[in-house]
């Protein structure tokens, strides 16, 4: 079994206990009462050569156990804002990230920006949960699904106006994102089968995904320096959670990465295309 299964054995239980307690229609009817999900794409496209940042609330990772115990991740959220985050990710997996529903709801009211639900997703009933708590984007992770399962669950983010933002760790994995229609795509530099962590994933898989779909890459990043490499190398996009939260000064951090991702040089070959591509569509 690998870290992936275990920890997707658990949040189903969570998932069922959960549902026990409030079942999808009600979940539904919560998603009713609140704001209609925010423009994402929009929000990650940046200026001109700029590549934007995620910003993450993490507290634990089964590869590092404890990171920060975020006592207020509403007012970390807020900081985040307001150093130039294009987007907060809020990790909801209680047990190996320590995070919460609570904590989603929290950094929703604390910000404008769009805020991503980052948990292991493999039941339409946290996609509706997402909805319901105010979630704009849903991370959905390639490995963890069937291509059956995946297809359709990207079809559901999108019927509820949220973006899916899909993950991959291989130029396999890419291919099946697109196939599903993607076009948000995350590479996540962290293999979650051995929690290995190789720089070099981002620039292989990037290169497969087309100048029209947003790239993000993920996980690794230590300061600007990684910033301005994934950048470099096409991501229009960098998540970031670890450094973020364990240096202790997260404004000063986050702005240094958003500086980072608005270098002069990032105007690379593909961040062109894209910029061509979207020029053809207006
Ligand atoms: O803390 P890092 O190395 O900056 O990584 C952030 C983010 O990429 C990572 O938390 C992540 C990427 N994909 C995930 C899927 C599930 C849980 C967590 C993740």
């Amino acid at each position: 079994m690998t870290v992936l299964d275990d920890i997707i054995a658990g949040v189903l239980e969570d998932v069922a206990e959960r549902e026990a307690k409030r079942p999808l229609d009600q979940v539904k009817e919560d998603a009713q009462r609140v704001p209609g999900a925010k423009d994402v794409l929009g929000s990650l496209a940046g200026g001109p050569g700029a590549t934007s940042i995620i910003a993450e609330v993490k507290r634990a990772s089964p590869s590092k156990g404890h990171l920060s115990s975020i006592p207020d991740p509403a007012e970390l959220a807020a900081l985040y804002e307001e150093g130039g985050a294009a987007m907060v990710s809020v990790l909801t997996e209680q047990r190996r990230f320590k995070g919460s529903l609570a904590d989603l709801d929290a950094v929703r009211v604390a910000v404008d920006v769009p805020v991503l639900r980052k948990d292991f997703i493999v039941t339409s009933y946290q996609v509706h949960e997402a909805r319901a708590h105010g979630a704009d984007a849903v991370l959905l992770i390639v490995a963890a699904l069937e291509q059956q399962a995946l297809v359709s669950l990207a079809e559901r983010i999108k019927s509820l106006g949220m973006t899916p933002l899909v993950e991959t760790h291989s130029r396999l994995e890419a291919l099946r994102a697109l196939d599903a229609g993607a076009d948000l795509i995350g590479v996540n530099a962290r293999n979650l089968k051995t929690l290995d962590v190789d720089r070099r994933t981002v620039e292989e898989v990037i290169d497969v995904i087309p100048a029209d779909v947003v790239a993000v890459a993920e996980s690794g990043v230590r300061g600007p320096r990684d910033v301005l490499d994934y950048a470099l190398v096409g991501a229009d996009a960098v998540l970031v959670g670890e450094a973020l939260v364990t240096k202790g000064r997260p404004l000063e951090a986050i702005k240094d990465l958003v500086s980072a991702g608005q270098h002069p040089a990032l105007l690379t070959d593909r961040k062109q295309r894209v910029r061509d591509a979207r020029e053809d569509t207006r």
